[in-house]
C-alpha cells in the first residue's frame, strides 16, 4: 500500500507520516528532504539557489546518507528548498528516486507538496493535512525553541506564509490537493489525534475496497 501525505509547510505531514509508517510497518520519506538537500548543497558551494545547472547538478549527486544532517530542518534551507524545488529540471531528475522508493515492498508513506498528484497519482489513500497558520507558526516555534533555538514566532509565520505561496503558484507540480484527497485539518487536535483521524480514513478507505 501507498500512502500519500501533502500538505503545506508545518502543517505535521511529517510527524503524521512517520506514525502512520510505525502503525504500518512501512517505510517513510520525507520529500521535503531532499529539496533541502539540493539547497543545502548549492549553499555550501556558494551557488545561487536559482542557478539551474549547479541545481541539477546537485539533484542527480543527491546521497540519501546525508538526509539525517540537522542543518537540512533549518528555516533558511526550508527557505532555499522552496526555490530550488521549483526549477522544473530539478523536480524531474528527482522523481526517479521517489517513486522507486514508493514502489519497493512492503509498503510505503510519503509524505510533501505533490505526492498525491505527481509522483504516486495512484497511491492508495492520498490525505491533504492543513492546520491553520497561526497554529502552524506556533508549534513550529516552540519545536525551534525545544531545540535552543532563538525562533521569533512573527518571523517563522512570515516564513511559512511566504513559502506556502511560492509552493502554491508555481507553475510546476504546485501544491494542491489531489481530487480524490481526505483533507485532515488538525489546527484542534493533538498530535495523537491527527494519527488516530488519519488512521480511520486509511481503514475506511481499505474497507471499502474489500467490500468493492
Ligand atoms: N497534530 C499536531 N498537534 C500538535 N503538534 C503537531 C501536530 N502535528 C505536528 N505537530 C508539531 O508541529 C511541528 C511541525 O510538524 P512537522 O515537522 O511534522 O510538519 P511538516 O508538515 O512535516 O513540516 P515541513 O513543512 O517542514 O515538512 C512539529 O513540532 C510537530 O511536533
Ligand atoms: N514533495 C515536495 C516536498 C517539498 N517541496 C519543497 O521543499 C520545501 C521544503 O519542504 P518541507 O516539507 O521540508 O518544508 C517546500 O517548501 C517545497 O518548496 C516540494 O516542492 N515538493
Amino acid at each position: 500500500m501507498i500512502i500519500a501525505i501533502d500538505g503545506p509547510a508545518a502543517s505535521g505531514k511529517g510527524t503524521l507520516g512517520k506514525r502512520l509508517a510505525h502503525h504500518y510497518g512501512y517505510r517513510h520519506l520525507d520529500t521535503g528532504v531532499i529539496y533541502r538537500a539540493v539547497a543545502y548543497a548549492l549553499m555550501q558551494s556558494g551557488h545561487d539557489l536559482n542557478d539551474e545547472a549547479a541545481a541539477v547538478q546537485a539533484a542527480l549527486e543527491l546521497d540519501p546518507e546525508k538526509f539525517g544532517n540537522p542543518a537540512l530542518k533549518t528555516q533558511k534551507a526550508g527557505e532555499g528548498a522552496s526555490i530550488v524545488s521549483a526549477i522544473p529540471r530539478v523536480r524531474e531528475v528527482l522523481v526517479n528516486f521517489q517513486r522507486q522508493f514508493a514502489a519497493d515492498p512492503p509498503g510505503a508513506v510519503l509524505d510533501g507538496r505533490d505526492i498525491g498528484t505527481v509522483i504516486c497519482p495512484h497511491a492508495d489513500v492520498k490525505i491533504f493535512v492543513v492546520a491553520d497558520p497561526k497554529v502552524r507558526a506556533r508549534r513550529r516555534t516552540m519545536e525551534a525553541r525545544a531545540r535552543g533555538e532563538d525562533a521569533d514566532e512573527a518571523a517563522v509565520l512570515a516564513d511559512i506564509l511566504q513559502r506556502d505561496e511560492r509552493d502554491k503558484n508555481r507553475p510546476i507540480a504546485p501544491l494542491k490537493p489531489a481530487p480524490d484527497a481526505y483533507l485532515l485539518d488538525n489546527s484542534q487536535l493533538d498530535i495523537e489525534g491527527g494519527v488516530r483521524a488519519a488512521i480511520d480514513i486509511i481503514e475506511a478507505v481499505r474497507a471499502g475496497r474489500s467490500r468493492g
